[in-house]
This record gives structure tokens, sequence and C-alpha cells, in this order.
């Protein structure tokens, strides 16, 4: 049957005229899954679409750096302006609101620390929706709730744009060695299109279908790992307080069945009452509230991410919310448990 090849003919976006064939070489890949990437070198030509970044803090100054450093025009705002100094100084592009910069961009990626400002910066006051239009993209990489991502996604699609939710596993060091893993769920079609760009920061990405899979396969992870980590903090101060070496216990774990490279990489410093930030505390306690809430909207019962909640809570309460979340050892100490 004869069809008319008009039929065939997409629309494709200026910007994607604009970005090599070359980067889309990708398989088309089915609703929930994977791909392992290995990282490319590219060239300024290579990446032609204007990407914008939305929140500098730990993560995204690393995430942003990288599409720098790949040759992508990157324009990025931050509340506190003065944390874009150092990326404009290295080639970026300033606006002073997310409106601004979405309207400039084709893409715009947005790493806030919870669900007010990932909304905030969205859609509030000169929010990114009231820039965007058809045919642009909003990548939000902030790990929040599933309700708070579809809310976004309302506000961008009204504006006539394309909306991916795409939380990252990993922390500073993957960021900084684009070696993050992408949890999507969205727009296929803008997966597709932001896919070279994913594959800068990351190492892998999933494609897990309609909002809100990403949103709570992020928060499913994390209330792992969040237990995880009080977990490792009683058997480090049971360790030491029967009169072992936690150094041998930590050599000891990391050999064993239950070797995690986290425990690896946090256990020396922990065992020195050293918390360098790298998962803000306050952030994991979020993503444990956040997990809670998910398991309560399906009646799931979640008793050991319940407790280690509450630890994270404590140790929030003595100040120690922007370490590093291996610092909830410190609600554990005996001079801690009543603030
Ligand atoms: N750090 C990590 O290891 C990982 C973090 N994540 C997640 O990524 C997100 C960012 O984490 P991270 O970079 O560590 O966090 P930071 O606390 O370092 O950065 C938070 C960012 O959000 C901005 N922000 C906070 N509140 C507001 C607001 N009301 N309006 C506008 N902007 C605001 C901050 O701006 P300002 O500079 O002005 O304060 C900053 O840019 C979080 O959702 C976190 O859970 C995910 C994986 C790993
Ligand atoms: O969200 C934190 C991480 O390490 O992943």
């Amino acid at each position: 049957m004869a069809i008319c090849s008009s039929t065939f003919v997409p629309q494709i976006p200026i910007y994607l005229k604009r970005i090599p064939i070359s980067s889309f070489l990708i398989k088309p890949i089915p609703a929930c899954s994977s791909q392992t990437l290995t990282t490319t070198s590219a060239s300024k030509d290579e990446f032609p679409a204007r990407v914008g970044f939305l929140g500098l803090g730990i993560m995204g100054t690393l995430m942003a750096h990288n599409l720098i450093k790949a040759g992508c025009d990157v324009t990025i705002w931050n509340r506190t302006k003065s944390k874009c100094d150092p990326l404009i100084s290295l080639g970026a592009k300033y606006k002073p609101s997310p409106e601004e910069v979405a309207s400039s961009c084709d893409f715009t990626f947005a790493m806030l620390a919870d669900p007010e400002s990932a909304a905030d910066v969205a859609f509030g006051n000169h929010g990114a929706a009231n820039g965007m239009s058809p045919g642009k993209g909003y990548v939000d990489v902030s790990t929040v709730d599933a309700e708070t991502s579809k809310l976004i996604d309302r506000h961008v699609k009204a504006a006539g744009a394309l909306f991916l939710e795409a939380p990252v596993s990993g922390s500073k060091k993957p960021a900084e060695d684009g070696q993050l893993i992408f949890l999507t769920a969205g727009d296929k079609a803008l997966y597709d299109m932001v896919s070279p760009f994913l594959d800068i920061m990351g190492k892998s990405r999933f494609y897990l279908g309609d909002v809100g899979n990403g949103a709570a396969m992020k928060l499913v992870v994390n209330m792992i790992m969040g237990s995880m980590m009080a977990s490792f903090s009683e058997g480090l101060l049971l360790s030491e307080k029967v009169g072992l070496d936690p150094k041998i216990l930590v050599e000891v774990v990391s050999q064993s069945a239950i070797s995690a490279p986290m425990f690896s990489l946090k256990g020396p410093s922990m065992v020195q009452s050293k918390y360098p930030t790298a998962f803000p505390l306050k952030h994991q306690q979020k993503d444990l509230r956040l997990a809670l809430g998910l398991a309560e909207s399906v009646s799931q019962s979640t008793p050991i991410a319940a407790a280690a909640n509450e630890m994270y809570k404590v140790a929030k309460s003595h100040g120690l919310s922007d370490q590093d979340f291996s610092a909830v050892i410190e609600a554990l100490r005996t001079k801690l448990q009543s603030p």
C-alpha cells in the first residue's frame, strides 16, 4: 500500500538538526530497560544543543562541569549566585532566573535539594515552566517523591514541553567522574534526545516508563542505603565497645559477603569520627521520610527503614544535617542520646 511519504517525515526540532546523527546511534530500548555505557570523548561540535542547568550544589556543580568539559553549550542558574562563578569562568553562560534559563535553552536539567525547591524552581515565580514551550525539554534529576514529579510534569506539559524525571544514584565522586546511574521515567522522546547528555554525566541509564517510577526507584534504593549505613554504624560502635578494633571490622566486612563499596569508602573515616560531606545527612533523612511515605501509600511495612529514619532525625537534631550521612553513627553515641 502506498503511503504518503510525508507521514514519515518527523518534525525535527532545530536543536536536533544541530546534533550529529552519531549522537543518536543508540539502540532503541523498551520501558524498564537499562544501558551501560563506556565514556566517550567529545568535541565542541558534537553537542550543539543549548543545555540549561539549575541548582549548583554538590551534585549539580559537578554534573554541569562535566557537560562544560564535554564541550556542551551550558547556561546555569543557582539561588546563591556566587556558586555559579567557577563554572562561568569555565565558559558557562548565566541567566538570573530558571525561567530565563529555560527560555534560552533546548533542554534544562534541574538538581535541587528536595520536593519543595524542585517544585518552586520548576513552576514557582519565574520558574522554568514559564520559559518552556513546544520543542523544549525539562529533566529533573533531583531526588523527590512521585507526587512532586507528577506535578512538575503537569506544569511542563501545560507549557507544551516534554518532561523526564531522572534522579541519580551515585554520590559526589561518581558525579565528578561522570559515573552516575540515571533512573529515568516520563517522555520517551525526551529520554532519547537527552541520552547523549546523560551519557556524559553517567555510566548507565534506566528508562522505567511512567513519571513516578524513576522517583520511586530512587527512593527504594536510598531507603536500603540509609538502613545499611545505620546498621553499619551500630556494628562499628558495638565492635569498639567489646574491645575489637573497628578498623579490622571494616577490613573483615570488605572481604565478606556483606561487602559494599559504601562500607569500604566511608568506614575508615567513620572510625576516625570524620564525615567529609559527599551526601548530606539531611538529604538521606529526606529520602527515608519520602520512602516511608511511599511505603505507607501501598501499606507496605518497613520497620527497619522507620527505625533508621529515627536515627537520622536524632543526628539532625544535633546539628549534623550538613555533614555526610555517615555521621548518623553519632546518633548512637551515648552523649547524643538525649538532645
Ligand atoms: N550529594 C549526593 O551524594 C547525592 C545527592 N542526590 C540528590 O540530589 C539533590 C541535590 O543534592 P546535593 O547537590 O547533594 O545537595 P546540596 O544541598 O549541595 O544542593 C542543593 C541545591 O538546591 C538548591 N536549593 C535548595 N533550596 C532551594 C530553594 N528553596 N530554591 C532554590 N534552590 C534551592 C541549593 O541552592 P543554594 O546553593 O542557593 O543553597 C543547591 O543548588 C538532592 O535531592 C539529593 O537528595 C542524589 C544522589 C547523590
Ligand atoms: O543519593 C545518594 C546516593 O549516593 O546515591
